[in-house]
């Protein structure tokens, strides 16, 4: 499927941009809860990522709403919250959140923006969703406090056969 087909960048520095902001948070709680998604994984690869504020990223990330620029239309309120292409050139390894949903920093009303792109961005680096249901890449959406969030062994295991 687009969304984890088992690709994977084939090296360990990756760049990532934030195209566009969210009108939800603060440009600082954006770029803080990327950095923060980004570093989960970063933690137990040897992938670094770096952030680019021109031209084209490897990750390029961005908000938007209903029809967005690709085949995948969001669609409003709920449902799908976001979405991220499996590692590739061009639209390879991007995530896109829907704007039409209400993204937090850290309170659990709505959905954490950190969460989300933590996930998003394992989509980012190769990986399908896991059937278990502690995992990161569950396809159910939970919360969990970011300030405490620590990769579970599933993710773990996902990622490194990957990339160890
Ligand atoms: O592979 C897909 C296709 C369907 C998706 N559904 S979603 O946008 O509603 C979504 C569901 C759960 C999450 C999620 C899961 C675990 C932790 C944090 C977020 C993120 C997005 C998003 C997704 O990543
Ligand atoms: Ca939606
Ligand atoms: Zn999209
Ligand atoms: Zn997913």
């Amino acid at each position: 499927s687009t969304f984890g087909n088992n690709l994977k960048w084939e090296k360990n520095s990756l760049t990532y941009r934030i195209t566009n902001y969210t009108p939800d948070m603060s440009k600082e709680e954006v770029d803080e809860s990327i950095e923060k998604a980004l570093q989960v994984w970063a933690r137990v690869t040897p992938l670094r990522f770096t952030k680019i504020y021109s031209s084209t990223a490897d990750i390029m990330v961005s908000f938007g709403q209903r029809a967005h620029g690709d085949y995948y239309p969001f669609d409003g309120p709920d449902g799908i919250l976001a979405h991220a292409f499996a590692p590739a050139p061009g639209i390879g390894g991007d995530a896109h959140f829907d704007d039409d949903e209400t993204f937090t920093f850290r309170s659990n009303t709505g959905y954490v923006l950190f969460m989300v792109a933590a996930h998003e961005f394992g989509h980012s680096l190769g990986l399908s969703h896991s059937d278990d249901p502690g995992a990161l890449m569950y396809p159910i959406y939970s919360y969990r406090n970011p300030e405490t969030f620590v990769l579970p062994r599933d993710d773990v295991r996902g990622i490194q056969s990957l990339y160890g």
